[in-house]
């Protein structure tokens, strides 16, 4: 996505004059500062990118090739060079939904972040045509990494622990930066081989300063991090913080070893699976496990339980990842097994496995449902949308609950 100007706009430093941080937000001066420095840097480099670009129509200087995806803001294609041969990708973005400076930005923090082995190399070139802006970068050609994450699986143990320590090594970058990512989600990791060996981050156009005041102006989905949901802390929004960027890591992580969403929103008294992880995390007693977190290793645990603090101050930094590589991330599949099935779970928490007829899909999909307790409901794989009918064990009595609507 382009960078948006509206909604957004740095922090005043003359109010934390005697070091309060109350009066940043939550920020200390030195976060403030290191924010600043980022956003200075940026516009110098937008103003003379300004007076770089190329004016022609794409297709003068490069060949289409094929599509290689398509965003809400931008398409982007893979193209070859009209004269040198070479394949890159082209990010197009249509004036009539892209400003000049909100161009400029992402091409820009792009361009800064690129060098990094993680992140998608760009080429500094930026063009300029009737109805569209357009840049180029590398391209990757094994697509994003939503398609290799197994609904209900994840992906391979070693995979899993490759894509969460380069991810980390890519923010940890961009935070040494000055700058937030805010958009980790797997459609934004482009995978480089088939076996998923090395993965690269893109899309800059939610990336801003540390410090830029921000408040959420859609649901929250399940990278957004609960300071983000809660009342901000100024009037003009919340200062943006690296533990968004963490948060966001530990969803991503959770998914990679699960095939699961931990939550649709980190909501309380909204979300009953982010309630129960909040209970259990309080409790730290293993009869609180949620069941979509049986068959994680207690490393795995301890790592998720730091990257999702709800606290962001309390919240473990992108780089704890690389301090559980060494150990496994997963139980071995027969005590994932034994946990599920543990004759010595209370009765009310006893988890279980119902099959689900989704619709309007034909498939016949097996669904867990969170606990058997009144009102709880589904918790949805990754992947699967549309409304659910519950069935029986048998997987034809359907269950008194009757149809739960439900949207991915
Ligand atoms: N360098 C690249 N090489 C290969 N494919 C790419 C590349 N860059 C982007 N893509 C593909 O294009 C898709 C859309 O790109 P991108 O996320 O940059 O667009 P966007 O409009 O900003 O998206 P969003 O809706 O998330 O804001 C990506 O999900 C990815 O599949």
């Amino acid at each position: 996505m382009p960078g948006k100007e509206s909604e957004e706009g740095p922090v005043e430093v003359a109010a934390a004059e005697d070091g309060a941080e109350e009066d940043l937000g939550g920020l200390t001066m030195e976060e403030l500062q290191e924010g600043q420095e980022a956003a200075l840097a940026l516009e110098d480099m937008m103003a003379l990118s300004a007076q770089t670009l190329l004016h022609a129509e794409v297709d003068e200087l490069y060949q289409e090739v094929r599509p290689l995806g398509q965003g809400r803001f931008g398409r982007v294609i893979l193209v070859t060079h009209r004269q040198k041969g070479t394949h890159l990708a082209l990010k197009q973005l249509p004036k009539t939904s892209t400003s000049l400076r909100g161009f400029l930005y992402e091409f820009c923090v792009g361009l800064s972040l690129g060098t990094h082995a993680a992140i998608v190399a760009a080429y500094g070139i930026g063009i300029e045509s009737a109805n569209s802006y357009s840049f180029l970068t590398e391209p990757v050609l094994h697509g994003d990494l939503i398609t290799y994450i197994k609904p209900k699986v994840g992906l391979p143990q070693p995979a899993a622990k490759r894509c969460a320590s380069q991810l980390a090594c890519a923010l940890e970058h961009i935070h040494s930066q000055g700058l937030v990512y805010r958009d980790l989600k797997p459609e934004n990791v482009l995978v480089c081989d088939p076996a998923c060996r090395r993965v690269k981050l893109t899309d800059f156009g939610h990336t801003r300063p540390r410090g830029t005041l921000l408040r959420l102006t859609g649901p929250p989905i399940p990278y957004t991090a609960p300071e983000l949901c809660a009342p901000p802390p100024l009037p003009e929004g919340l200062p943006i913080q690296p533990a968004l960027d963490a948060w966001a890591l530990g969803v991503l992580v959770f998914c990679l070893l699960t095939g699961y969403f931990p939550w649709d929103q980190p909501l309380l008294d909204t979300d009953p699976f982010y309630e129960d992880f909040v209970i259990w995390q309080a409790s730290g007693q293993p009869q609180d496990r949620p069941q979509p977190w049986y068959g994680l290793s207690p490393a795995a645990d301890t790592l998720l339980w730091g990257l999702l603090d709800p606290h962001p101050r309390k919240r473990s930094p992108v780089g704890a990842v690389k301090g559980y590589l060494g150990q496994p991330w997963r139980q071995r599949d027969g005590e994932a097994e034994e946990l599920e099935q543990d004759p010595e779970a209370p009765k009310g928490k006893q988890p279980l496995c119902l099959a689900v007829a989704a619709r309007p899909s034909t498939s016949i999909c097996s669904l867990r449902v969170s606990h058997l307790r009144p009102g709880r409901s589904l918790f949805p794989p990754l992947g699967l949308g549309g409304s659910w009918t519950l069935m029986g064990p048998s997987n034809s009595v359907p269950i008194p609950c009757k149809t739960l609507p439900g949207t991915l």
